[in-house]
């Protein structure tokens, strides 16, 4: 049967990024504490304010939250006062108090979350039009919450979200191109595979706009830091009130993109552990930092993942396939040329700049990202490994073909 966006509540429009603009505030004024301490969040972290307010917050009830647009912002606004309570004063809190811990892990299990800022908080829910009836374009975007309140952050948070949106059409292009391998409906598979390339040439000239007004240094010494997880923290993060361990959570990565995520499952790229055989984990940790729905979207896709073996069993007549294919791999495969470029940029140069690193590549490799992975083997090799996806002709006779494959399921 074919998969309904609908019912993991994703749109053919807007792609994991909700059908309208999210809400700018929590509607039930209850909530106002917590809606004007996000408020000039920047000015409070700018005078080390941040923390004594926060005690001050009551510890609000959330079986008030009605419909799911509420739990997302209510979702967006914890996250960023629970990392600036963090990271807002020269020592990280190791407890987070209760009156964000404890409606925090809340309203995060509802939406399938870990109770930390995730990309889904920073880039899917943090947006509004700045003309209300104009189109849903960067040109027309703004970030709703910045830790920095400058414009290079609410450029980083909405170029990424701009890229969700360019990729918005290949989520029904992929469920058609499972329907169609299995009907064995090719010239529906050739347009499917057609919009997924058009896409992803949209999505890679969307990514190096971030060049355009995110400044290195802003990103690196005033950003990057109130992004990051629990992982530094030595006994990790204590959720007061909630219980007595402390958690060592990943920040928010756009590694948390499902939208990348499920281009690699429908396409059939496999990533490996960083040098070493099987499965990557710190990916697979990833996508316990996406929506529950999201993921689950993730996993049907790759349950029913069949595009590569199809294209594998073709035959001489299937050259075109095989061509386009091919073409959607090569995208990817360019989408993470341009991204190992920016973390070049935007990481690795900025961590040499801060003597952290000597100045050998070498150790420069060493690099942690927010989310705590080894940047760049790590990426370089996510990009080797879609490259090494395309198939050729060649390739195809000496590998199982698509029945093979169908039957050994
Ligand atoms: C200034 C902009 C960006 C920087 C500095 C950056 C940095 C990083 C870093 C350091 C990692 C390693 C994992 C970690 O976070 O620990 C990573 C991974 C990743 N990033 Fe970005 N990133 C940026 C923008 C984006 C955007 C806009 C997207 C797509 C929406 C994206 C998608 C990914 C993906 C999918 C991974 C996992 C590795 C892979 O699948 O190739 N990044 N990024």
């Amino acid at each position: 049967m074919s998969l309904s966006l609908e019912h993991y509540g994703l749109s053919p429009v807007t792609g994991f990024l909700p059908s309208k603009p999210p809400l700018q505030r929590l509607p039930d004024a209850y909530f106002a504490p917590w809606e004007n301490r996000l408020d000039g969040l920047h000015e409070a972290l700018a005078d080390h304010s941040i923390r004594k307010d926060i005690q001050k917050l009551p510890l609000l009830d959330t079986t008030r939250l009605q419909t799911t647009e509420e739990y997302q912002r209510a979702f967006l606004v914890l996250c960023f006062l629970s990392h600036a309570y963090v990271w807002g004063e020269e020592e990280a809190a190791k407890i987070l108090p209760a009156p964000l811990a404890v409606p925090l892990t809340k309203v995060s299990d509802h939406l399938g979350l870990h109770p930390v800022l995730c990309h889904a908080s920073v880039a899917l829910w943090n947006y509004r039009l700045i003309d209300e009836k104009g189109p849903l374009e960067l040109s027309n975007m703004e970030a709703l919450a910045t830790f920095t309140g400058t414009p290079d952050e609410s450029w980083f948070h909405i170029v990424t979200a701009s890229i969700e949106i360019a990729g918005a059409p290949c989520l029904p292009a992929i469920v058609s191109a499972l329907d169609h391998v299995r009907n064995g409906h090719s010239a529906g598979l050739k347009a499917s595979l057609e919009t997924i390339e058009t896409a992803l040439k949209e999505m890679n000239r969307q990514l190096p706009r971030m060049f355009e007004r995110l400044d290195p240094g802003v990103f690196y010494n005033s950003i990057r830091p109130y992004l990051s997880g629990w992982k530094s923290l030595e006994q990790g993060l204590i959720y007061e009130a909630c219980d007595d361990r402390g958690h060592s959570f990943a920040g928010a990565s756009a590694a948390q993109s499902c939208l990348i995520a499920v281009l690699d499952v429908a396409l059939g790229v496999v990533h490996h552990e960083t040098g070493q055989q099987g499965p990557n984990r710190f990916m697979l940790t990833m996508r316990q930092h996406m929506p529950g729905s999201h993921r689950a979207f993730l996993e049907a896709v790759e349950a029913a993942a069949n595009v590569r073996p199809f294209i594998l069993g073709l035959d001489d007549s299937g050259q075109e396939l095989v061509r386009l294919y091919n073409a959607c791999v090569h995208q990817l495969k360019l989408f993470r040329d341009k991204h190992v470029q920016i973390v070049s940029l935007y990481v690795v140069n900025q961590a040499r700049k801060q003597d952290r690193l000597g100045p050998q590549p070498k150790e420069a490799q060493q690099v942690l990202g927010t989310a705590g992975a080894s940047v760049m083997p790590f990426l370089k090799q996510a990009r080797n490994e879609t490259n090494e996806t395309k198939v050729s002709l060649d390739e195809k006779k000496s590998r199982p073909s698509w029945l093979d494959w169908f039957l050994g399921r």
